[in-house]
């Protein structure tokens, strides 16, 4: 079943690989499928290397596997709990990507100091508390602290991104990465300069409603 859809998260899965976002089994990807509100996620403990169709594992919002033959991915209740909270999610990842995820293990949100941050995201981006692995914890850490944000981190932990379709939230991962390795070399020439939240907020309307075609 899903079957389109499995293989596009194989797809998406790929590009995280393509885009240094995670190593051997790290990260997973999700996707709401919106005629059935069925999930597709990565089974757990996957290298992506050798990834197919068969990997994804079909789950109801109650967290009941519906299909797949191998466990669903360890982030599965937490990706769950926020497509159960955000009806406008239809796509969630996460990565451990290096310096995003630096800023995570200092517990420092990502400073909106970038126009391409104001674009993408409208506003810092959150890093929300330290939480463990395995229940619907991070899905809750990230919806406290998400705000208008498509990312959020988490301390100790790592980025995980929403977007109105697995693809979106792919994306979001992308340029969380690119902008906190950007604001990283900033900080050792000095320090970064904010823009105001009223240009911000101009930005990203520019971005969301009159960029591109
Ligand atoms: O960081 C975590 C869980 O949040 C890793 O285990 C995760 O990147 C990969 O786990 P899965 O292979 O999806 O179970």
């Amino acid at each position: 079943m899903l079957e389109n859809l499995k293989k596009e998260l194989v797809d998406l899965h790929m590009k995280l690989v393509e885009n240094h976002l995670v190593v051997w089994t790290g990260g997973n990807v999700s996707a709401r499928d919106p005629e059935t509100g069925l999930i597709v996620i990565k089974a757990s403990g996957v290298p992506y290397e050798g990834m197919g169709p068969e990997h994804m594992v079909v789950m109801d919002l109650d967290g009941k596997v519906v299909e797949g033959k191998y466990k669903p991915s360890s982030d599965a209740f937490s990706h769950i709990y926020v497509y159960k909270h955000r009806a406008d999610v239809f796509g969630m990842v996460h990565t451990h990507s290096n310096y995003a995820t630096a800023f995570a293990a200092v517990g420092q949100p990502i400073p909106c100091v970038l126009t391409s941050m104001g674009d993408e995201f409208g506003c810092d981006i959150p890093c929300g508390g330290f939480v463990l692995i395995g229940d619907d914890a991070i899905g809750k850490e990230v919806l406290d602290n998400i705000g208008m944000s498509t990312a959020c981190l988490i301390q100790n932990h790592g980025v995980f991104t929403i977007g109105d379709s697995a693809r979106a939230a792919v994306k979001s991962a992308v340029m969380v990465e690119d902008a906190a390795h950007t604001v990283w070399i900033a900080k050792q020439l000095g320090s970064v300069i904010p823009i105001s939240k009223e240009n911000v907020e101009k930005l990203h309307y520019r971005y969301t409603h009159i960029y591109g075609q």
